[in-house]
């Protein structure tokens, strides 16, 4: 599988607060990849380093096999990387088709013709056909997400980066997300998604990594990744050389 994505050596530090910690990272074109990891790890600082929001202070990204360590943001979007943020933030005052035309025209460079079909089509998939019309701001949390979703997918991405996309769902709410993520997958986009709701997210990745104190502590399938002692050691305070007790071996 071709690499769409590479980091080598990344760091990222705020004053002693070490984020990142000579990463490295390889993504495949067409993989799609979760990334787990407890609060205030560094998941969405790792995704402002990849997109060209924040500045690492070493290391190498590379996308589609160029260099864009010092690519600016605006741009990396037009080469087809694109973003949801762990709070919606739609234009409220905007229709939802309207949000949708901003991201295709003004993040994503397509032009006037084009950008209206696009929109269509992509709320079509995405389920918001009905409410192309209706404010951003009078939506329900599952249409947001959905909108977060549309606008990305509006830019045309070749790399899709979800950030807790299902935070604060119902379990129904929550497959009706997950179902649009696998359909959107299927046009062969990757995907790197951030997310806590862990029964989600494995629904429908095949590979996860694990983030914790700046560096990746786990990196495989999901059921592997997931009983690593080194993930239980992280999120149940289980140190990863204990042996359980008798009793609670089954
Ligand atoms: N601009 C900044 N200045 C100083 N510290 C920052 C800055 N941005 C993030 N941090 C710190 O970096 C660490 C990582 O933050 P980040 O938001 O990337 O974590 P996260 O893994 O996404 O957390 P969560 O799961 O809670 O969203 C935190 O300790 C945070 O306080």
């Amino acid at each position: 599988m071709a690499a769409i994505l590479s980091l080598r050596g990344i760091s990222k530090r705020y004053g002693a607060v070490v984020v990142a910690r000579d990463l490295d990272l390889e993504l495949g074109e067409g993989e799609a990849l979760g990334m787990l990891g407890p609060n205030g790890a560094g998941k969405s600082t790792l995704f402002g380093l990849i997109t060209g929001t924040i500045a690492p202070n070493a290391g190498t990204i590379r996308f589609g096999g160029l260099d864009i360590t010092r690519v600016p943001a605006s741009r990396r979007c037009r080469m087809g990387m694109a973003r949801s943020f762990q709070v919606p933030q739609p234009f409220g005052g905007m229709t939802v088709f309207e949000n949708c035309v901003v991201a295709g025209a003004f993040a994503g460079g397509c032009g006037e013709r084009e950008v209206y079909g696009r929109a269509a089509a992509v709320l079509e998939r995405c389920g918001l056909t009905s409410k192309a019309n209706v404010r951003a701001s009078a939506l329900t949390l599952l249409d947001r997400k959905r909108l977060e979703l549309a606008r990305a997918l509006t830019t045309r991405p070749r790399l899709l980066l979800l950030d807790e996309v299902a935070g604060g769902l119902s379990e129904p709410e929550c497959e009706i997300l997950t179902a649009l993520i696998r359909d959107i997958l299927t046009t062969g986009l990757s995907l790197i998604w951030i997310e806590h709701v862990v029964h989600a997210l494995t629904a429908v990745v095949e590979r996860v990594v694990v983030l914790a104190g700046g560096s990746f502590i786990a990196d495989g399938r999901p059921e592997a990744v997931l009983r690593h002692p080194k993930v239980a050691e992280v999120y149940m305070g289980i140190p990863a050389d204990a042996a359980l007790p008798a009793a609670a071996v089954p």
